[in-house]
Parts: C-alpha cells; structure tokens; sequence
C-alpha cells in the first residue's frame, strides 16, 4: 500500500510526500505525467490530507482500492476501530447509517473477526437519511440494513433508532429530532463543543451520482438548513420523493464521517467534491460535508477515483 501525504511546509505551502509501505521507502514525488503514477495505480493508495483551510481546518483521507472486496476489508476495519476507540473513551458507539450500496460494503462485520470482536451491545444505531415508506418497504434504508446487517449481530433492538414510518415526512423528521435531543441530554450521543449539535461518533454516507450525501440534493433548500439537526423533504429527484435527513450542521459536527464512493458512475462527482475545482463553493453536496473539528474519510475503488486530478488512480 502506498500513502499519498499532503501537508503544510513552515511557510504554510502544500507539500506532498510519499511512502511506499510494500517497500518500507520514502520515495520523491512522482513528476506530473501520469505515467510516473503507473506503479501505484495497481495498488491500494491512500491519500491523506490535512490542511488549514482560511479560518478552518480540514481533515481529510483519500483511500482509493483495487477492489470492492479491499476496499469492504478495510471499511470494516475503520468501523471496527472507531467502535474500540468510542467504547473505550465514552462506553458507547453512535453511529449512522445511509442506505444504498454502502449497506452492502459494510457486509464484512458480519463475518469473523468482527462479529465477535466488536462490542455490538454499545451501539446505538440512527440513519443519516430515511425514506418515508414503511418499514417492511423495499425502499427502507432501515429495512435495508436489518435485513443485510442488523439482523446478523447482536445489536440490542431498543439501541436502534429508526423513524416513525407512520406519520407525514415533517412530522417524521421532528420525532427523530426529538429523540436524538433525549439521547444527546443522556450523553448517548455526545455534543459538539463547537456549535448546539449532536456530534455522532461515525456517520456513515453514500454518495450518488449527482454527488448528494444522506438526501442532500444538489441544488436543495435543504441543503441550506442551518437551524433544524433533522429536516424533511417531498421533492427528492430520486425516488421515493419524501425524505427525512440529517442537516450539514448535524454531519459536519460528527467526530468522524466516511463517504463511500464506488463505480464509473460517481467518478465525476467524487471529482467536483474532493478537487479542488476552481470554485469558491463546491459543486455538490458532497463536498461540503466535511466535519469541522473531526475527520473525514473517502472510501473509493479506482473507478469511482478515475477523475481525481492527476487522474493517477485510473482504473
Ligand atoms: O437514495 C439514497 O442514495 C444514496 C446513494 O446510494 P447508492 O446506492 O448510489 O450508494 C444513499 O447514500 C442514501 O442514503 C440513499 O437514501
């Protein structure tokens, strides 16, 4: 595997350095041409950045895999690590969850080691983004992962917070919000020094093609919600139309955000949310999800980072 480190020299410039582990050697940064990056780019890769951004601070990891597999391995062994770190630090892991092909990638925690390493009993489980259908609906991202995850580790049932399925999507959104309020005054949830928000110890995202995150769509009002942790919407242009989600406040006050990313199909989008491209505000929502005082990190296969600048993880 080899690390792709991005920092600041003491005059506040980017450096880049790089290290190979496979051959536990420091190697010069490869010039421009992509060739240079042809050895790499038959190997895991990870990029890890951390920079001061004008009155912020930007923590974030690329790690680009070879395969889905890799890259589910490793998924499951930062989510494994974290529950450790929480359990240990705060007796308990708040996580939450999306739905779509994440679900699917997060499959490994149900095999050894995990399913007997990990502390399931302190998990208190939440969804970043519900679909407003009942729970037994093929659209529920609940159902979803109780049928692929949930149900095969032992998770205690009154840790996991799904919606009430049985109201309208603004009403569905005050409930969740109402509960994690309790769970945040009984410290389940911890919160964010920085702002009145809940801060997660994981939250959990996809990103679709379009570059949304939770159901954040691009170009939404719900996007600008600065005052709710979780809001509705009855307009999401991928169906099914009502939606709750949590608010970017909610996501960018969580100590850790992972956005999993893979396939050709989001390969542009994953491009306009990590590049910088120019613009003074990022193109999708995907690029302003971004935890101000915690970390962010990118799940990719090297079709989903096909585009990255440099194009050096060109499948
Ligand atoms: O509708 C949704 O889509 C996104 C992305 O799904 P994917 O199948 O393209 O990975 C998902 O993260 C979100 O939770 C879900 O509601």
């Amino acid at each position: 595997m080899c690390v792709l480190s991005r920092s600041l020299d003491a005059r506040g410039s980017p450096e880049v350095s790089y290290f190979c582990a496979t051959t536990s050697l420091f190697l010069p940064p490869p010039s421009s041409s992509s060739s240079s990056f042809s050895s790499f780019s038959s190997l895991a890769v990870k990029l890890v950045g951390s920079m001061a951004l004008s009155g912020g601070h930007k923590d974030r990891e690329l790690r680009v895999h070879e395969s889905l597999d890799e890259l589910s391995t490793d998924l499951a062994d930062y989510i494994a690590e974290l529950s450790e770190a929480s359990v240990k630090e705060r007796g308990v892991f708040a996580i939450a969850l999306s739905g779509g092909s994440l679900i699917g990638l997060m499959g490994k925690l149900c095999e050894a080691p995990y399913n007997k390493t990990v502390d399931w009993a302190k998990w208190y489980i939440f969804w970043a983004d519900e679909r407003v259908v009942a729970k037994n609906h093929a659209d529920s991202n609940y159902k979803l992962a109780k049928d692929r995850l949930l149900s095969k580790v032992p998770i205690i049932p009154s840790h996991v917070h799904s919606i009430n399925d049985t109201v309208s999507a603004e009403e569905a959104a005050d409930d969740y919000e109402f509960v994690i309020r309790q769970l945040v005054k009984s410290r389940v949830i911890s919160v964010s020094d920085i702002s009145d928000c809940p801060k997660f110890d994981l939250i959990l995202l996809g990103m679709g093609p379009d570059g949304h995150v939770a159901s954040l769509f691009p170009n939404h009002s719900a996007l600008e919600e600065k005052d709710e942790w979780v809001t509705f919407i009855t307009d999401s242009p991928k169906p099914p139309p009502e939606r709750i989600t949590f608010t970017l406040p909610v996501i960018n006050s969580a100590s850790n955000v992972a956005i999993v990313a893979t396939g050709d199909s989001k390969a542009e989008a994953v491009h306009l949310a990590v590049d910088d491209v120019g613009s003074d505000s990022p193109s999708v929502p995907a690029g302003v999800a971004q935890p101000l005082k915690g970390k962010l990190v990118w799940f990719l296969d090297k079709a989903a980072a096909s585009k990255l600048e440099g194009s050096q993880f060109s499948a």
